[in-house]
Parts: C-alpha cells; structure tokens; sequence
C-alpha cells in the first residue's frame, strides 16, 4: 500500500465538500468551545506520569484490521478523561480507519482538547475541521511534503484557532516541517508505507528538538517503559493508540500505561 491510496480515497468527500461549501454549508464552529491543545500539552505532567498522554480512538486500521468496533467514542472519551489523557485524537477518515468526522463530535463531550487525525492535504478539509469541535488537526510531511503548502494549511487552522501538529518520519521531514514555520511536531515511529515500526528511530531524531518545539512521540508504545524512554529522548508527549483500543476497557489500559 502507498500514500496515493488514501489521497485516492478522499476524492468523493472533496467533492461533496466543494458542493458543501457552494450551499454555505460549511460553517466554522464558535471558537470559544475549543480547549487550547498546546497549552494542554506544555502543562507539567502530573506526579508518577512521565509525559503527557494524548490516547486515540482508533476502530480500526490498515496494519491491525479491526481494533474495537463495540465501543463508542462517547464512552472512550469519558474513560479516556477519568484515566489521565491530556489530549485525545480522533480517526476521522472513512475507507481504511472506520472513522467519520461525526466522531469529534461524539467525543467532546469529555471535555478534552481534541485532535483530528485524518489525511489532509485540502484547503477544503481545513475548513470542514473549523465546522467540527476540534482543537487541532494532523498535517503529514509525506503526504504533503511541499513546504508551502503545509504552511497555507497550518496558518488556515490557526487563524481559526485551531494547532496542527505536523507529522515526521525522519530528519529530511523534519526540515520541510520546519521550513513550513511548524512548531508542534509528531514523530511518528510507523513507516506509512510498509507499516514497519521502529520506536528507536524515533528516539534518535528527538535529539534535534529545539526548546521552543513541542515533541510527540507516537505510534507502538504499549508500555510504562515507552513512555520512560519518550521523555528521556526529550519528547513533550505521546500518542498511544492501538495498545488502549485493543481492549473492552481501554481507560484502564491508559492507566497501566500511564502509571509507574
Ligand atoms: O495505524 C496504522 O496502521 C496506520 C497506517 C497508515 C497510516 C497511518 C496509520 N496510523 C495512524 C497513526 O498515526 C496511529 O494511529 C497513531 O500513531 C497511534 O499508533 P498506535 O499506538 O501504534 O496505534
């Protein structure tokens, strides 16, 4: 599977945002109903946790298959909340997550910042998230790794009050999100192309961190170690999701994961 596949699978929602727009349908949601996500994030982590934690809602995915698909985002928020999340991200895209956009709108009720994680390439999908109570959303390097273009997007979402947090693989990434202006960067640890993940990889790269950049470590952390390791490299934060859906009771998970 390449990146194309899922920039293929996005056409007919672009083309039913377009005609969206055209009826005025596209509305930004007040801002005042989103939580600050880097503010969330830059927080000190509360006592025994070693970072914070922004815990997924993921049914399913093209590596795993399906996860979870008996449990509501409703629910996950709420034991997401109770358990520790700082943050929690949201799979939106339809054809290879199960996710729909309606699912921010399911989720917030727990009071938590969210993050919308979907294939955005689009001016389009910038102004569809404004319309949904998200409070930040997920740009990815490889998908578009055209500097400009990523700056374009990021600066709509922020002057909607929305973060993006950008996505890198490795170093070449790194400097295209920088040349973009990006200062919430995700190291994702899962190559996008051959599903193969390598947490020490990403490690390696936090040693490029600059002080005024917000760190994510995401992707195949499943233990209390993971989460030692993330913030002994120098990462901010850290995305898990698999590991807490894989479960009937995925707050308790977070839990294990979170406390020493
Ligand atoms: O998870 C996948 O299989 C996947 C495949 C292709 C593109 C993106 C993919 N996942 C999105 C993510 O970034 C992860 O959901 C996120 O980092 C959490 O990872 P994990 O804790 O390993 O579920």
């Amino acid at each position: 599977m390449n990146l194309q596949r899922f920039i293929d699978a996005k056409q007919d929602e672009l083309e039913g945002l377009r005609r969206a727009k055209a009826a005025g349908l596209l509305r930004p949601k007040d801002i005042r109903q989103r939580p600050d996500f880097l503010q969330a994030l830059r927080a000190p982590a509360p006592a025994g946790q070693p970072l914070r934690v922004i815990a997924e809602f993921k049914r399913s995915s093209p590596s795993m298959g399906v996860i979870n698909d008996s449990l509501t985002p409703e629910d996950v928020a709420r034991q997401y909340a109770e358990a520790g999340a700082t943050c929690m991200s949201v799979l939106t895209e339809e054809k290879y997550f199960t996710g729909c956009v309606g699912d921010l709108s399911r989720a917030v009720i727990a009071g938590l910042p969210l993050l919308r994680k979907d294939f955005i390439f689009d001016e389009l999908q910038v102004r569809q998230t404004v319309s949904t109570p998200a409070a930040a959303m997920l740009l990815i390097v490889a998908l578009t790794p055209d500097a400009s273009l990523l700056r374009g997007l990021r600066e709509m979402a922020e002057s909607e009050g929305i973060h993006a947090v950008v996505e890198i693989f490795n170093e070449r990434e790194l400097e295209i999100a920088r040349e973009s202006g990006a200062r919430i960067l995700q190291v994702n640890a899962r190559n996008l192309e051959t599903f193969k993940t390598d947490r020490e990889e990403g490690l390696k790269l936090a040693a490029l961190r600059r002080p005024e950049e917000l760190w994510i470590a995401a992707s195949a952390m499943s233990e209390h170690a993971h989460l030692v390791d993330a913030k002994g490299a120098g990462y901010d934060a850290a995305l898990i999701g698999t590991a807490l859906m894989q479960s009937s009771q995925p707050g308790k998970n977070l839990n294990r994961i979170i406390q020493s």
